[in-house]
C-alpha cells in the first residue's frame, strides 16, 4: 500500500552558487547560467514526500526544486531516507492507547521468542508497566526458576505461575512477557483473556541460535549434558513446540517473525529487529480490536 504526504516549504535564502555545486553530483546541481552570479536570491521550495509502504520501513523522498525569473535553475534528484523506527512506534502507540483502555497486553510463545525483549520495547511505547511472570514467581518463591524446578519440581512451578497471572488479571496498563508454558493450562487464558494474548511466533531455527547465543542456565526444560548442546537444545524445543503449537494458536494476536522478514524482503528473521516487531504487534492489536468492534475510543 502506497500512502505519500507532501509538504511543501517555500523559503528565499541566499545560495552561494558555488557552494551548492561543491555537492556530490546528482544532489543539487545549477545550471550553468547561475554559475557565472556567485550571489543570488531565489525562491527555492522543498517536496517532502513520506511514502509508506506495508513494512514498517517507511522512507522520506525529498526532492528541491529551485526557480529564478521564473525557470528552473535548480533541481536534486529523488532521496530517499529510511524514517526512524521510533517515529513509527510512538504514532502507532499513540493511535492504538486509547483503543486499548488501558487493557493489558500478555506476550506467549516459545521460550526465546522475545516476549521480554519486544515487550519491554512496547511497554516503553505505550507508556504501559512491564513484567514477568516467571520474575514474579521467583519473588514470591524466592529462589531461580530454574532452582524451583530443581527443588519443588514442575507441577508447583505451575501453580506459582498460575497465581502469578491471576495477580496480573487484576492491572491495568501493563505489557506482560508470560512463561513460554503459560499456554498449556485452560486456567492461565482466563486470565489473560482479561487482556489481549499476542503470540510471538518464531521459527525455530531463530529460537535455538538465541538461546544457544545466551546459555540453557536459566531454562530448566532445556537442561542437559550433552557436549553438542546446540542438538540437543534444538530436539528439545522441537517437542515442546510439537506438544504446544496449538495451545499458542489460540492468542487472540499472532506476530509471524517470518512474515515481516517477508516484508522486508529477507527469509533470515535474525534482521528483524524487536522494534520491528513491537510495530507489528501494535499494527495486528489494532486489527483485532477493529475486527471485534472490543475498542471503546474515550
Ligand atoms: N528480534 C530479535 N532479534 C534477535 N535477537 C532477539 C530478538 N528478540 C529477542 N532476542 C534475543 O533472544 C534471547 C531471548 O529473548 P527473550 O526476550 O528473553 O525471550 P523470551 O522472553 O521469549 O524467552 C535474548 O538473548 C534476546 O536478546
Ligand atoms: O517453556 C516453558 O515451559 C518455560 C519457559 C520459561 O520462560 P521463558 O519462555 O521466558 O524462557 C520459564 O517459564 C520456565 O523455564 C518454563
Amino acid at each position: 500500500m502506497e500512502a505519500t504526504l507532501t509538504q511543501q516549504l517555500q523559503f528565499s535564502p541566499w545560495i552561494h552558487s558555488k557552494s551548492i555545486a561543491a555537492k556530490p553530483k546528482g544532489s543539487l546541481h545549477f545550471s550553468r547560467r547561475l554559475e557565472e552570479q556567485h550571489m543570488l536570491q531565489a525562491p527555492f521550495s522543498f517536496n517532502l514526500q513520506l511514502s509508506r509502504r506495508s513494512s514498517h520501513h517507511r522512507t522520506v523522498a525529498l526532492k528541491i526544486s529551485c526557480s529564478y525569473k521564473n525557470s528552473s535553475v535548480l533541481e536534486s534528484g529523488n532521496h530517499r531516507v529510511p524514517v526512524d523506527e521510533t517515529f513509527t512506534i510512538q504514532r502507532k502507540s499513540r493511535e492504538i492507547e486509547s483503543y486499548l483502555n488501558g487493557r493489558c497486553i500478555y506476550f506467549v510463545g516459545m521460550m526465546g521468542s522475545g516476549k521480554t525483549t519486544v515487550g519491554k520495547v512496547l511497554s516503553n511505547a505505550l507508556g504501559y508497566s512491564f513484567s514477568d511472570s516467571d520474575s514474579l514467581v521467583e519473588q514470591d518463591v524466592g529462589i531461580s526458576v530454574a532452582e524451583i524446578f530443581k527443588v519443588y519440581g514442575e507441577d508447583f512451578f505451575r501453580e506459582r505461575e498460575t497465581e502469578a497471572l491471576r495477580k496480573l488479571s487484576l492491572m491495568n496498563q501493563f505489557v506482560i512477557s508470560t512463561g513460554g508454558g503459560a499456554v498449556t493450562r485452560t486456567i492461565n487464558w482466563k486470565y489473560m483473556r482479561e487482556g489481549i494474548s499476542v503470540w510471538l511466533d518464531v521459527p525455530l531455527e531463530a529460537l535455538v541460535k538465541r538461546i544457544s547465543a545466551v546459555g540453557t542456565n536459566s531454562r530448566p526444560l532445556l537442561h542437559n549434558d550433552s557436549t553438542d548442546a546446540y542438538s540437543k537444545t534444538l530436539v528439545r524445543l522441537s517437542t515442546l513446540l510439537e506438544e504446544r503449537g496449538e495451545a499458542y494458536a489460540n492468542a487472540e494476536v499472532r506476530v509471524s517473525c517470518e512474515k515481516i522478514a517477508a516484508k522486508l524482503g529477507t527469509k533470515d528473521v535474525s534482521n528483524v529487529t524487536p522494534m520491528a516487531i513491537a510495530i507489528e504487534a501494535l499494527e495486528q492489536i489494532e486489527i483485532f480490536l477493529k475486527r471485534e468492534d472490543g475498542y471503546c475510543a474515550f
